[in-house]
């Protein structure tokens, strides 16, 4: 079996704010999803979104269905987004052969079999992986960073100049909203000021970060905020009540993606800054 994962269940806001550092990781922080040869996965049950890391080596590695989908193949009921944040690497979907360099992305509809492959195995491709219930068949179709509709936000003066880039406003999906933003050099602050949406839930994949820098990455209700320490290439999930902001002590590079009940990804609720506790 090169196709593994865990489970984790809802949590509710009152819940949560009870709860140490350690308690917090358990529920909410993934870590260890990019493991040579293997194929991890973590089945959230906020909206059905899966996260996951796949790292093919010599053997391409074949995505095999999971107990919680209850379906026969893994894509049966649900739609994928394949982000690769390693070497160059291949998803072969029913007999296509996509080429994704680092930083390209892949949609691929419901009903697709998929496997990944790494051009070369001492520079394996680093798949993160996205998937959330679908209801249709939307085309599979590669996206390129330079195909993506960038937003430029922030300032030097606020520590917070990034730019956004926005995969899924140029192609079709039933569920999931996704794409990268990467901080500029002396820009540690994201997502700040913050902001939920109850409707979608998301999650973040922190990359790009130097071995010893981390990311404080700040969740709860505005009200009742904690925070979780991330290093490189580890997630996080956000519970639709939560905030999603984080300060590192470098720049750094993230994957937000949302699942839920619309696409809009302007439809966010801003937080006041004096309601933050
Ligand atoms: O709902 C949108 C997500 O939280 C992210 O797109 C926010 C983000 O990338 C940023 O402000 O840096
Ligand atoms: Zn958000």
């Amino acid at each position: 079996m090169t196709t593994e994962h865990t489970i984790r269940f809802a949590v509710d806001p009152l819940a949560a704010a009870a709860m140490g550092t350690d308690e917090l990781r358990a529920n909410f922080h993934v870590g260890g999803l990019f493991e040579a040869g293997m194929i991890n996965l973590t089945y959230t049950h906020y909206d059905r979104m899966i996260v996951g890391g796949a790292v093919p080596l010599g053997d391409a590695l074949k995505l095999e269905t999971i107990r919680p989908n209850g379906t026969k193949s893994f894509l049966e009921r649900r739609e994928l987004v394949v982000v690769n944040i390693g070497g160059p690497g291949t998803v072969v979907c029913g007999g296509t052969e996509h080429h994704l360099g680092t930083r390209d992305m892949l949609y691929v509809g419901m009903g697709e079999e998929v496997s990944f492959a790494s051009r070369e195995a001492g520079q394996p491709a680093r798949f993160y992986l996205l998937s959330a219930p679908a209801h249709r068949t939307y085309p599979t179709r590669l996206l390129t960073m330079a195909e993506a509709r960038r937003l430029d936000l922030g300032s030097q003066e606020t520590s917070n100049e990034r730019s956004i880039f926005q995969f899924t406003t140029t192609i079709e999906t039933c569920q999931i909203v996704v794409g990268m933003t990467q901080l500029a050099k002396g820009s540690v602050w994201n997502t700040m000021p913050a902001h939920v949406h109850d409707r979608r839930m998301e999650a973040y994949l922190y990359f790009d970060l130097p071995e010893t820098a981390r990311v404080f990455h700040f969740m709860g209700e505005p009200e009742e905020t904690r925070h979780i320490v991330m290093a490189n290439e580890e997630a996080v999930i956000s519970p639709s009540w939560s905030i999603h902001s984080g300060c590192g002590t470098s720049n750094y590079a993230f994957i937000w993606a949302m699942a839920g009940d619309n696409l809009d990804y302007t439809d966010v609720d801003p937080v006041e800054m004096d309601s933050l506790r």
